[in-house]
């Protein structure tokens, strides 16, 4: 299999992004539908720091429409993003969302919008390998269903732990990947297995016709083109926030060592 590094670490690329039916930006499906049905031409191109900060809107407007507020102005959205308003005027302005001058724009209508975009409004089963410490939290987590996808299979290579059930699923052998994947219709998968096997994992999801990975091991995954892969890695978050705590230290130090 020709493969090649494919990465994007912590959504911090910055090529265009796919359209939201998962197809290449440039490229049309054999059908030349989404998905969804829509056809292809509704769903935007958008920048990929745009397609990071969606998941903040959907977030905050789910909370606007649990308090049962209509409308929102793009201030208060922002506010409740934690992004300025004229970034989430842009954002806003791809999905050809742009409010209503003195009003705002209409929570269910952007809710709706959002979720079609990025592909939420089929709901996506997702794989999970590696049911250690983390991939057993990850399993029991419930919060997944109400943000537009659920665990719907989970893999590991310990007989220990193969048939345990977590959270009503039984743990899988990974030789049955190829099986499960294909019977729940499986595009997404999560890495929660030691560095060390998370390159052959990844090469035997892609083979399953796996397409989108969240790779928890800290190394770099080789995948070929069409296989995005996002990496999460708190130890480089904090290693982030502790150059700050450092730097804040620096620069407190600075005007005593002045004066
Ligand atoms: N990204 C983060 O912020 C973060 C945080 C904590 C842990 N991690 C990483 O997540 C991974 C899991 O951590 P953990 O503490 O849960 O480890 P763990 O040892 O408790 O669990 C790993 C599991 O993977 C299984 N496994 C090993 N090889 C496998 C294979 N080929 N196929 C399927 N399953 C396989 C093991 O049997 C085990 O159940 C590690 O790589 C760790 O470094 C990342």
């Amino acid at each position: 299999m020709s493969q090649q590094r494919n990465e994007r670490p912590g959504g911090s690329a910055s090529r265009p992004a796919r359209s939201a039916a998962g197809l290449p930006a440039n490229g049309s499906p054999a059908h030349g539908l989404s998905d969804r049905g829509a056809p292809l031409s509704e769903l935007p191109d958008l920048p990929e720091a745009t397609v990071a900060r969606l998941p903040e809107y959907l977030r905050a407007l789910h909370v606007l429409a649990e308090r049962g507020d209509d409308v929102v102005s793009s201030e208060e959205l922002a506010h409740a993003a934690g992004v300025n308003s004229a970034k989430l005027r842009k954002d806003l302005s791809y999905l050809r969302s742009n409010g209503t001058r003195g009003v705002g724009y209409d929570v269910g209508q952007l809710i709706d919008k959002i979720e079609h975009v990025l592909g939420l409004n089929q709901h996506r089963a997702v794989a999970l390998v590696g049911v250690g410490n983390l991939g057993q939290a990850l399993a029991g987590y419930g919060g997944f269903g109400s943000r537009g996808f659920h665990i719907a299979a989970l893999f590991d290579v310990d007989p220990a732990r193969i048939g345990d059930r977590i959270a009503g699923l039984p743990v899988r052998h990974i030789d049955d990947l190829a099986e499960v994947v294909a019977l729940e219709r499986i595009a997404i998968a999560v890495i929660a297995t030691p560095a060390h096997a998370a390159q052959t994992v990844t090469d035997a999801l892609v083979d399953c016709g796996v397409t989108s990975i969240l790779n928890f091991a800290p190394c770099v995954l080789s995948v070929p083109e069409n296989v995005d892969v996002r990496k999460v890695d708190l130890a480089i978050e904090l290693q982030i926030l502790s150059f700050h705590e450092h730097r804040k230290a620096t620069l407190t130090a600075l005007p005593e060592a002045i004066s």
